[in-house]
């Protein structure tokens, strides 16, 4: 959790480095967190992500209501959704790296990862034993409808490190910026090589 200084200073950060990477294109992805008061700071709808200084992020309560004049990112309620789950996630990065968009076009209603040692930047595995699995929800321009479907299915399953959104990207979180970034990143890496088995 942080003030709202230190949250945007973060984010703009992260969203330099995830442009760098080619992660976020074109103004898509949007990111968000949570404050030590409880609001959510989140990026505006159609920023570039790759140029953010503090007039592209607003505030918002978790059941949505705007703390600042705009418009909030179209994909807000994905975020809150997240944040009303789990009081204990402190941010939520939403990106469209190529890996994400085409594996999630390549399986079906979910992924699963498991042998690799990477596995362990997740919270809570100790061993490439381990396996995730990763839902992916079919894209829908109806946030409200969408959401409703990825509650659903987090409603009856154990918590992922993230889901898909298919031909759209990636969504995860962490407790704190720095672990949704390693997230992000694991994933990423593990895209990559489930791309890379199966070509
Ligand atoms: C140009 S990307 C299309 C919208 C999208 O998927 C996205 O992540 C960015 O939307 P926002 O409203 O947060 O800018
Ligand atoms: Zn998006």
């Amino acid at each position: 959790m942080s003030t709202l200084e230190t949250a945007r200073d973060t984010l703009a950060s992260l969203g330099r480095d995830f442009h760098a990477r080619g992660w976020v294109p074109a103004t898509a992805g949007n990111l968000s967190a949570r404050l030590d008061n409880g609001q959510v700071a989140m990026t505006r709808s159609g920023r570039h992500k790759g140029h953010l200084g503090k007039e592209d992020f607003m505030r918002l309560d978790t059941l949505g209501q705007p703390l600042d004049e705009g418009t909030p990112s179209a994909e807000a309620g994905l975020h809150l959704a997240l944040y009303r789950r789990w009081p204990e996630i402190g941010c939520v990065l939403h990106t469209h790296s190529p890996r994400a968009t085409v594996i999630s076009r390549r399986r079906g209603k979910h992924i699963t990862l498991s042998g690799y040692e990477l596995l362990k930047a997740f919270d809570g595995i100790d061993t490439h034993e381990a396996e995730v699995a990763l839902p992916i929800f079919d894209n829908d321009q109806d946030i409200p409808r969408l959401g409703a479907r990825v509650n659903a299915w987090l409603d009856r399953n154990p918590a992922p490190p993230g889901y898909l959104i298919r031909g759209h990207g990636l969504y995860t979180w962490g407790r704190d910026a720095i672990a949704a970034e390693r997230h992000a990143e694991a994933l990423e890496f593990l895209f990559e090589c489930e791309l890379l088995a199966n070509r």
